[in-house]
């Protein structure tokens, strides 16, 4: 029996939330805190889910009823925690692509209130081929569209506006955003009084979230399945922690009180602190890890962490290069980073380095590049562990450990550039690793700055990448513990 709403017994709420996205992350948190807050009778309000790409998991969701089973496992003051649950939140979705007629006819429902989402780290940007006709290749501008159609519809109504609250990880989410909003409203010349009313009548919350979604237990589902009694193809497993901060003024948390239950949600006045605390060390300790405990022979996060050497690598990394460059006070910092450690030794969650390597390439860019400049500026010297992951990275590019493919998934030029250089220089001349970092670290594409230009940056990587190329990973990490 596959699961459904002849499975298991739901309420039905009105269509409130309207979320771009249907992955793994979002149905395990933003969708599990609207069903929690469902549950306790402090939100009634279900979610319509649109896919924002063309290939996606809607028909699926819909297949299911909106339904799925969350495993979230962790640990929590010292005691295991383990739950399973069917999400009731989600009532339907939409796949605009097929369906764009019934997508606009959403913006015409009043209760509509809340715009979530989680396009990736890719997905808030400003499509220049996006036209007002038609459908729009960007979240942004289908949500331009998908709002001006509400204002139009309610004839600029002051309180028909929506609470925007994006999910992608990038910085000050919601300003983001609503910029590239405002700059498609100029360029598809739309009316001053649209611009009015998503300036005054609309709240864009910039929010960060936590927690680790490893996602669909590919290895295990025959098992799983067995043991719910039902086929569920979209089954999610995430860790027990979470965290949402999201900065918004007081009444937005009237709207949305998740803060109320047990949950974890912040309402704050500046969310920065927050951010640049978790992507700096929660993200960039995962981002800095995988390539080095990748190609050390390592395939999960808990598998690294206990593991004698790269544990030490990866802590020494985290308390050594990363903490001294935030400006935070040092007690909270190291709080912060302990319990993140003790997360990646969940033993509840297998999250694969292989998932995480997803476009490493920006994800270094973002989350490790700022504590490696800002150490080089505090102290004038190099770190040495996370230069040493930087070349890992490069290496790992590459996409072979002695003959086996590496899946590598990143943005296709990237890949082909990697494959040819390493392909043309291989260890062949002499100074080939030189060479390979010198056309790697001053790409400014990759990096937004010439990396060379850095006093003995492009040296130690050259160094470092032909002692992994000729000793393995195994020998080589011993350099830097
Ligand atoms: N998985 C986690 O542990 C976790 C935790 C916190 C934050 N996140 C963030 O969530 C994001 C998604 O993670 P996930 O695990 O749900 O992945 P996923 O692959 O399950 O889902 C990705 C979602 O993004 C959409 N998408 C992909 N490329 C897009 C594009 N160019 N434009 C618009 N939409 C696009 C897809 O349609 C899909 O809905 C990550 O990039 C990450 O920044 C993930
Ligand atoms: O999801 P990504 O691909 O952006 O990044 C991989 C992990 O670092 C990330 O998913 C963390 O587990 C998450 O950000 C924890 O909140």
């Amino acid at each position: 029996m596959n699961l459904s709403k002849e499975t298991i017994s739901t309420t039905k709420y009105k269509e409130r939330v309207l979320q771009f996205g249907e992955g793994n992350f979002l149905r395990a948190f933003a969708d599990w805190i609207i069903h929690k807050m469902n549950q306790d009778d402090i939100f009634n309000g279900s979610i319509v889910v649109v896919q924002p790409i063309e290939e996606g998991l809607v028909s699926t969701l819909n297949e299911q009823n909106g339904l799925y089973t969350l495993f979230l496992q962790g640990i929590n003051e010292g005691k295991q925690i383990s739950s399973c649950e069917v999400i009731s939140s989600i009532s339907r979705g939409i796949n605009p692509y097929t369906d764009y007629n019934d997508y606009l006819e959403t913006a015409k429902n009043k209760d509509m209130r809340f715009i979530i989402s989680n396009t990736t780290e890719s997905g808030i940007y400003l499509e220049p081929e996006d036209e007002y006709a038609g459908i729009q290749k960007s979240f942004p501008g289908k949500l331009t569209k998908w709002l001006h159609h509400r204002f139009k519809h309610f004839e600029g109504d002051i309180n028909k506006g929506m609470i925007i609250m994006p999910c992608e990880l990038i910085n000050r989410n919601g300003d983001k955003l609503k910029q590239i909003i405002l700059e498609l409203i100029d360029i598809w010349k739309l009316e001053d009084s649209f611009k009015e009313w998503i300036i005054n009548h609309n709240e864009f919350c910039n929010t960060l979230v936590d927690r680790i979604v490893p996602g669909y237990p590919r290895d295990r589902i025959e098992e799983i399945n067995k043991k719910l009694g039902y086929i569920d193809r979209l089954v999610v497993e995430g860790e027990y922690f979470h965290l949402w901060v999201i900065e918004a003024p007081s009444w937005v948390k009237k709207e949305f009180p998740a803060d109320l239950i047990n949950l974890n949600v912040k309402f704050v006045n500046d969310m920065t602190l927050y951010r640049t605390r978790k992507v700096r060390i929660l993200n960039g300790a995962h981002t800095s890890l995988v390539p080095v405990s990748y190609l050390y022979g390592l395939r999960t996060v808990r598998d690294s962490v206990m593991d004698e050497s790269i544990g030490q690598y990866i802590t020494d990394t985290i308390f050594d290069e990363i903490i001294p460059t935030l400006s935070l006070p040092k007690a909270e910092l190291d709080n912060f980073a302990n319990a993140v450690i003790d997360r990646f030794k969940n033993p509840y969650i297998q999250h694969y380095l292989i998932s995480i390597a997803l476009n490493s390439i920006s994800k270094y860019k973002t989350r490790v590049l700022p504590s490696l400049l800002s150490y080089i500026e505090d102290k004038n010297e190099l770190p040495q562990k996370l230069v040493f992951s930087l070349a890992s990275l490069i290496y790992f590019y590459k996409g072979n450990i002695d003959g086996e493919i590496i899946p590598l998934n990143d943005d296709k030029d990237i890949l082909a550039n990697f494959s040819n250089l390493w392909n043309t220089y291989k260890a062949s001349q002499e100074d080939s690793y030189e060479i390979i970092a010198s056309t790697i670290l001053s790409n400014k594409a990759y990096w937004d700055i010439d990396l060379t230009r850095i006093n003995g940056l492009k040296e130690l990587v050259a160094y470092y990448l032909e002692i992994i190329d000729r000793q393995g990973m195994q020998e080589a990490i011993k350099e830097v513990l």
